[in-house]
């Protein structure tokens, strides 16, 4: 294979895996998007029944469970961990929001 050749067929395959790169963050901006439109109306119940923004004991069974999840998905614990908090975290500012208004 000439160098030239090499070159064409790594760059087909980097297009590739980036159109799948693309595609799958699409996916997840599209079910964060979906996340987000059910804990907004989280938010709204907790701040009309004057429930606290955080639940801790909902949270940990939420890490247990994907942290199993990632496992077995071959994905790091760690990090699915440290993504569900940063979310709750968001999630948590957006309630603390509402239940201000
Ligand atoms: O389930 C709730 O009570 C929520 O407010 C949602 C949520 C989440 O984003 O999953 C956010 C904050 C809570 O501490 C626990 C979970």
């Amino acid at each position: 294979m000439s160098n030239s050749s090499m070159d064409e067929s790594v760059r087909a395959e980097l297009g590739r895996l980036r159109d799948s790169i693309d595609n799958i963050d699409a996916a997840v901006i599209h079910m964060l998007a979906e996340r987000f439109k059910a804990t907004q109306q989280v938010g709204h119940l907790k701040a009309a029944h004057k429930l606290p923004p955080a639940d801790p004991a909902r949270e940990a069974r939420q890490i247990a469970r994907l942290r199993e999840l990632a496992e077995n998905a071959k994905l790091d614990p760690a990090f699915a961990e440290k993504f569900l908090n940063f979310i709750i975290a968001e999630v948590i500012r957006h309630h603390e929001t509402i239940a201000r208004a």
